[in-house]
């Protein structure tokens, strides 16, 4: 296996430079890089560093960054939602939407590497909106519309406010041109779901009237907020904005970043690219149909580049909490009091000698053969978070990857030379893109 020599000379990044800029997180933040003291964090420390406060004009109380009290309550009733059973009902739409990407990356088998990161981008939007409000957007033909512009200055804005310290007290963040121009693209993205969300509620309560089954009108699945209706907690309007606008903001970047960065990947790793091809054919031979969930069972070997792509580049490369009561940390030695924060490194504590062993920037899918992972601490590997707090779309998300890449794979062989630096932001960003080529397979 090639070493990725340009990340393995990021010694920056392993000690988390945001800590040493001291722009994202101010006062008593203690950075954690082992993942014994992650574990005693995240299993006891549920609440949200104040970071997040950023993200609350936005997102309101949705379940990303809803105080403790609060979110316990709706988690419970959110996770149902998004069992196996229930997810496993969407890969439809997704094979459909896997169709659309194949057929638009068509134009890009003219020999020139391209940023795939907005072509899977629109892909992983048109389905989470479609499983998420029941909406249709069709992102991957009509990518320009005003919410989705709004969206993308919302998120730009925010991302500013983190990483740059002058903007983060309210009172000079107002008098600057963001703090107007924020408001005015929230209302555009909140206008757009709340209307949705009558939508819904009127379809949910006419059926009511009429007393038909769980089914939607023309046979359509009952998206994500559909379920969200009738349930222990009656949400409000606000509140099932609020959830579902969480959901497609919390769903929807990272998956698309971990299907780019694992297409890199097998760009830049032929063996492993061939390896994935030949379990494909194995399960489909030539067939271009979708993944169903039988098929997604047995791809062993592309779940395990998967977890090596989530490992190496960690979308989430930091995650924060408050310390709402005192705790001894373990491996530091140190007791952190209530009140302060903590930064839970994941792209440091994926890159670990101490966990990985001697040579933590390797590529190696394999590290995740069962074998090899028994012994590894279970917080040592944590894209999606962990404990109670962890993603609740985990096992949706992988769906999506999954079958996404196997449509990718089966109709273009990916060439790439390699990531290069990289920049964090809310998410793990290459400054120079998702460059991949690719060419058609002949079957
Ligand atoms: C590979 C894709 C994904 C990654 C890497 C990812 C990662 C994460 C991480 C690390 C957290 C915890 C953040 C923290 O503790 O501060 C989180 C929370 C969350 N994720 Fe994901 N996620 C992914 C896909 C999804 C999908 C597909 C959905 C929904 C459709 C989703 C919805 C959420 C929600 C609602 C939360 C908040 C959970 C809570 O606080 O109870 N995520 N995600």
């Amino acid at each position: 296996h090639r070493m990725d020599r340009r990340t393995a000379s990021l010694p920056a990044l392993p000690t988390l430079p945001l800590i040493g800029n001291g722009s994202l997180f101010m006062g008593d933040t203690e950075p954690i890089g082992d993942p014994r003291d992650a574990q005693v964090v995240l299993e006891n420390c549920l609440d949200k560093d104040v970071v997040y406060r950023f993200l609350r004009p936005w997102l309101g109380h949705g379940l990303f960054v809803a105080p403790v009290n609060l979110w316990k309550t709706h988690r419970k009733v959110l996770l149902p939602v998004f069992h196996n059973k229930i997810v496993e009902e969407y890969l439809g739409v997704i094979a459909e939407q896997a169709d659309v990407l194949v057929e638009r990356l068509e134009e890009k088998t003219n020999g020139k590497s391209f940023d795939v990161l907005k072509h899977v981008t629109a892909c992983t939007l048109d389905i989470v909106f479609e499983t998420a409000m029941g909406e249709r957007m069709d992102v991957q033909h009509s990518p320009d519309t005003p919410y989705l512009r709004a969206r993308h200055t919302v998120m730009e804005i925010l991302n500013k406010r983190l990483f740059k310290v002058w903007l983060q007290p309210d009172c000079l963040f107002n008098l600057t041109r963001y703090a107007r121009q924020q408001k005015d693209n929230i209302h555009v993205t909140h206008q757009f779901t709340d209307e949705v969300v009558q939508k819904r509620r009127l379809a949910y309560e006419n059926k009511n009237i009429k007393n038909e089954t769980k089914k939607q009108p023309e046979g359509k699945l009952p998206a994500v907020l559909d379920l969200l209706f009738g349930r222990e907690i009656e949400f409000t309007n606000v509140q099932l904005r609020e959830h579902i606008d969480s959901i497609t903001i919390a769903g929807n970047d990272t998956t698309a970043l971990v299907i780019a960065y694992t297409l890199v990947l097998l760009g830049i790793h032929q063996d492993a690219q061939e390896k994935v091809l030949q379990e494909q054919q194995q399960i489909f031979g030539t067939e271009k149909r979708g993944s169903t969930k039988e098929d997604l069972l047995k791809m062993n070997y592309l779940e395990r580049v998967i977890k090596e792509s989530m490992r190496l580049y960690t979308v989430v490369p930091i995650i924060a909490r408050n310390i709402d009561k005192d705790i001894y940390l373990p491996t530091c030695g140190v007791t952190m009091p209530a009140g302060s924060g903590a930064v839970i490194g994941a792209f440091a504590i994926h890159r670990s000698t101490a966990v990985w062993g001697p040579n933590p920037d390797e590529f190696d899918p394999d590290r995740f053969l069962p074998e090899r992972s028994h012994d590894r601490h279970p917080a040592a590997f944590l894209p999606f978070s962990y404990g109670s707090r962890n993603c609740i779309g985990r096992n949706f998300g992988m769906l999506i990857i999954k079958s996404i890449l196997s449509s990718v794979v089966r109709s273009y062989k990916i060439e790439a030379d390699d990531i290069g630096p990289l920049k964090i932001e809310m998410l793990l960003f290459p400054k120079n893109g998702h460059q991949i080529k690719i060419s058609r397979r002949t079957s």
